[in-house]
Formats: structure tokens, C-alpha cells, sequence
């Protein structure tokens, strides 16, 4: 079964250090910066293994030490709880590498 659309604006009120982005399907964003390419890299792998277990993969680009990651969840044309739990990671994962905005 497709899992149920959030309204976006209620789901960013549990995530703090994500907006709505722009674009035309609803979907949540986050910018990151790392120390370097290693750590930046490291994180994108933390990320990508627990992404693949899920079944459910950020759009995500990375320059050196910089990570943009738009999530949402294609199978719904919207943002889920699939989305949140990943963000969730994500920013703990984010934090324990001591990423900044
Ligand atoms: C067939 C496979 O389960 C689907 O294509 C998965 C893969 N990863 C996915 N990732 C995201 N972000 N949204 C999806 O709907 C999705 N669907």
C-alpha cells in the first residue's frame, strides 16, 4: 500500500532544520556543510545504506564539503512518514559528524 501524504507545513513542525522546497510536488530540503569531501562523503554513506534498507532514497548532489538533500516519496507524489524518518537520520547523522547549516 502507498503510504499516506503529510501536509508538508505539519510534518516541518518535527523538523526544525528543513523547509519546504521549491519545485512543483511537495518534497522538504536541507543544505549541509562538512569539514571536507571525507566527511561530507562519509555521511552521504551513513545515509545511502540506511536509504537502501528503507527502500526509500534521497535526491541529494554533493560539491566537496557541501550536501543538498530533497526528500519525498515518489510512490505517493508527496511527503510521508518515509520522508520524516529519514530526515531524522539524517540530522542525527548530520550532528554526530558535526555538519553546520
Ligand atoms: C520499486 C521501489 O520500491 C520504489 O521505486 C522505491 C525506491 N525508492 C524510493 N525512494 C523515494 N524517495 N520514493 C519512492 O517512492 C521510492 N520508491
Amino acid at each position: 500500500m502507498t503510504d499516506a501524504r503529510l501536509d508538508v507545513a505539519e510534518a516541518l513542525k518535527a523538523l526544525p532544520a528543513w523547509t519546504a522546497a521549491d519545485g512543483d510536488r511537495p518534497a522538504i530540503t536541507r543544505s549541509l556543510r562538512f569539514a571536507d569531501f571525507n566527511a561530507a562523503f562519509g555521511f552521504m554513506t551513513r545515509v545511502a545504506l540506511l536509504a537502501d534498507k528503507m527502500d526509500h532514497h534521497p535526491e541529494w548532489s554533493n560539491v566537496y564539503d557541501r550536501v543538498e538533500i530533497l526528500l519525498t516519496t515518489h510512490d505517493a507524489d508527496g511527503v510521508t512518514e518515509k520522508d520524516v524518518a529519514l530526515a531524522r537520520f539524517i540530522d542525527e547523522a548530520a550532528a554526530s559528524l558535526g555538519a553546520k547549516a
